[in-house]
């Protein structure tokens, strides 16, 4: 019987791996496949753009999920449909306390669950937590980058952003994005191992909606974060330590 594709990702079991890297922005999938060689584009349908390529030797996917915690969950199953087993996010985020520079990685430890979907899934309180091993391993090739509790949100443009931000910060939040949460719920209720890498594109208390117009327009501090997330996501999926 011929294997179904994916509904929205187009997907099918024949991309033959069992790693992904997912990004909000379909623009950055190809700065990501930039990165690896025998690339091979897959589909794009909606907001999933999914282009195949290699990285030392790992056969990885690079796939966009767009933004929020629905698309990002319904690229997640989908994944999980076609065998894929290890999940990273790439993605830019708001830093949640003074320091934290343009650019600098935010490594996500566990995520506060701001969002609306995965309280569908499980309840509340189940936690929001990365794999071991791909947490491990971040530590060893980007020991330098800022690990911390993330908060996964559904309102960009809400009215009383700057209040509920400064409640989180207080609580120590490092960063603020809006898919972390909803992979890491998802993926593991499907047994899969997830991370999340994001790129500051927005200071602490500083204009969001100017900061993502700097990413869109190439600033170089964030343009640097967001190769180096991606580099750092591609070493940890191809480290012979999560093969066997
Ligand atoms: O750059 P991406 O990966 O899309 O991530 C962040 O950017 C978007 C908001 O501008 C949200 O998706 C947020 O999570
Ligand atoms: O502050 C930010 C910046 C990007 N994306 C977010 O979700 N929040």
């Amino acid at each position: 019987m011929v294997e179904e594709k994916q509904p929205h990702t187009q997907l099918t079991s024949a991309i033959k791996t069992d790693s992904a890297v997912i990004v909000g922005d379909p623009a950055r999938v190809d700065k990501a496949t930039k990165l690896l060689t025998n690339v091979e584009e897959w589909a794009f349908n909606r907001e999933y753009k999914s282009v195949l390529g290699d990285y030392q030797g790992k056969r990885i996917l690079v796939m966009s999920t767009g933004i929020g915690a629905p698309s990002a969950a319904i690229g997640v199953e989908e994944l999980n449909n076609v065998n894929v087993k290890k999940v990273i996010r790439v993605g830019s985020a708001g830093a949640m306390q003074t320091g934290i520079n343009l650019g600098e990685l935010i490594i996500g430890e566990g995520v506060v669950r701001d969002d609306g979907l995965t309280k569908k899934y499980v309840p509340a309180i189940y936690p929001a937590v990365p794999a071991f091993d791909l947490l491990a391993l971040a530590h060893k090739y980007a020991p330098e980058a800022i690990y911390g509790i993330i908060r996964s949100h559904d309102g960009f443009y809400m009215d009383d952003n700057a209040e509920y931000e400064a409640f989180w910060s207080q609580k120590g939040i490092v960063g603020a994005d809006m898919e972390s949460g909803a992979m890491m719920v998802v993926g593991r209720q499907r047994g899969m191992k997830t991370l999340s890498i994001l790129n500051n594109v927005v200071l602490y208390e500083g204009d969001l909606a100017a900061g993502v117009n700097d990413l869109v327009d190439g600033d170089e501090l964030m343009a640097k974060g967001e190769v180096a997330s991606l580099e750092l996501a591609f070493k940890i999926l191809s480290d012979q330590s999560l093969e066997g």
